[in-house]
């Protein structure tokens, strides 16, 4: 069960180790993605089949999901699952196309023009969880952005399903992306693959998508030994509540546990200037608990979970910036007084009716965000994860005349005579 802290009594140090919840076997985790890595580099498809037979006991012939098979899976689904996914993949789209943006040209100087322009990065990977739970909203999240940044080619890899396929929702969500393969890969193996290529899997620029503690340290080790880049560090999820009195215990037990149910590496988190709040809250967990489906996995994350009891909102506020959350629920009437202080977070839900299973799945806000603590620099991922910002800049014969002597006062202090006589060259010849 949780464990209960008052802030009086806990340090900024504290604070920092309750988010290190696994950093006991950090190292062991390390050596086994370091020993995957190498195995896929160097045997590729076969080191991919080899290990879907170990992680998840599956015989794979092939290493893919074509075309034709996906649109099979994709016609047995419900047509009210179709429906409603269509519907989270609309409000999507729509808010992440919002986030496209238009050329701005600036002139910085008479005749010295500069502006940015975005371009799609071409080879993305796309990392679908499905170890514990197959998360067909992930593959929303990640395939809707990189569609609309214009992506030309897009890798998906996903764990193999028992009998050696992918679900009928992942196929459905293929089908409305307009994606015709999955990789059946998963885990470090996955991310290695994509970061090296292999026969089968074509290598990648940036690998995006969240996943366990095996996925999260591979992004974060090809990340800094091949040149692909990775979103960010998207692991086990997180949630704090920040509650006070008008909060309804009832629904922040159930945005607790919501978070708690993802894996046993999950962390929830209230913070309540109200002790009776906190008092009914965890009554409220251990009843909606004792009737989950996953309530092993959600018992044994409220193990490495807590609350904390604070004088005002105020404290409440620095507790989280500190602590930084993936998603941050404002459990209270009173969330416009306080939501101007946030400094860290990934998403943050307001009031009493918005509960983070509304962001997980649907109202159109991305789900892929930074754990432990790397919300104090990571955004989540958006349409901007998808694009590089090009910049770009025109010079006119005015433009030279004016900024070139600023040009060669700064080359040669530095002492770097090219530099200023690729100015001079030009001023001396108009
Ligand atoms: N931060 C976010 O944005 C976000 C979003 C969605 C999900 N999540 C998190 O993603 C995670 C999904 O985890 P999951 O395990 O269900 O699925 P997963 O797909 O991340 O991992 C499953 C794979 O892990 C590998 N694996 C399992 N045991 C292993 C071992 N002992 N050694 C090496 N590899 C092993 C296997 O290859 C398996 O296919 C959860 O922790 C969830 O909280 C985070
Ligand atoms: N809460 C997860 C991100 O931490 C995303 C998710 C997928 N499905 C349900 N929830
Ligand atoms: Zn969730």
């Amino acid at each position: 069960m949780m464990r209960q802290y008052n802030f009086k009594a806990l340090s900024k140090a504290d604070v920092n180790q309750l988010i290190l919840r696994n950093t006991d076997s950090g190292n062991a985790i390390r050596e086994s993605v370091l020993n995957i890595i190498e195995e896929v580099k160097t045997h590729g498809d076969d080191a991919l089949k080899n290990f879907a037979q170990k992680f998840d006991q599956v015989d794979l012939k092939q290493l893919y999901i074509g075309k034709e098979a996906l649109t099979k899976l994709a016609n047995e689904i419900p047509q009210q699952v179709k429906h409603a996914i269509t519907t989270a993949f609309q409000n999507i789209k729509k808010f992440h196309e919002s986030q496209t943006s238009s050329k701005q040209v600036i002139e910085t100087s008479i005749g010295v023009n500069c502006w940015r322009e975005s371009r799609a990065i071409e080879r993305v990977g796309l990392y679908i969880p499905g170890g514990s739970a197959v998360l067909p909203s992930t593959f929303l999240m990640l395939g809707v952005p990189a569609k609309i940044a214009g992506c030309k080619e897009i890798v998906v890899c996903s764990p193999p399903q028992k009998n050696g396929s992918v679900n009928g929702y992942i196929a459905f969500v293929a089908q409305l992306l307009g994606i015709e393969k999955i990789y059946l890969a998963g885990g470090a193996q996955a991310v290695a693959a994509m970061a090296y290529g292999t026969a089968s899997i074509p290598k990648v620029d940036k690998i995006f998508g969240p996943g366990n503690q095996f996925v999260t340290m591979a992004k974060t080790i090809v990340q800094s030994t091949t040149n692909t880049a990775i979103d960010m560090p998207a692991g086990p999820s997180e949630v704090l509540v920040i509650a006070d009195e008008t909060a309804n215990p009832v629904y922040v037990a159930a945005d607790l546990l919501a978070q708690a149910e993802h894996g046993a590496d999950s962390q929830a988190v209230l913070v309540s200037t109200s002790a009776s709040l906190i008092e009914k809250s965890l009554e409220e967990v251990s009843k909606q608990l004792a009737v989950l489906p996953r309530k092993e996995v959600a018992a044994k994350a409220l193990t490495n979970s807590y609350t904390v009891l604070v004088d005002d909102l105020e404290v409440a506020m620095d507790f989280s910036n500190e602590y930084a959350p993936e998603h941050l629920i404002l459990a209270t009437d009173n969330w416009q007084l306080i939501t101007d202080k946030i400094t860290n977070a990934g998403s943050v839900f307001l009031g009493n009716l918005t509960p983070e299973s509304a962001g997980d799945y649907a109202s159109g806000t991305n789900h892929t965000l930074p754990t432990s603590a790397y919300a104090r620099s990571y955004s989540g991922v958006s349409l901007d994860s998808f694009v590089k910002k090009i910049t770009f800049q025109h010079i006119s014969e005015s433009g030279i005349k004016n900024l070139g002597p600023t040009v060669e006062i700064l080359a040669e202090i530095e002492g770097l005579h090219a530099h200023k006589n690729a100015v001079t060259v030009r001023l001396e010849n108009i």
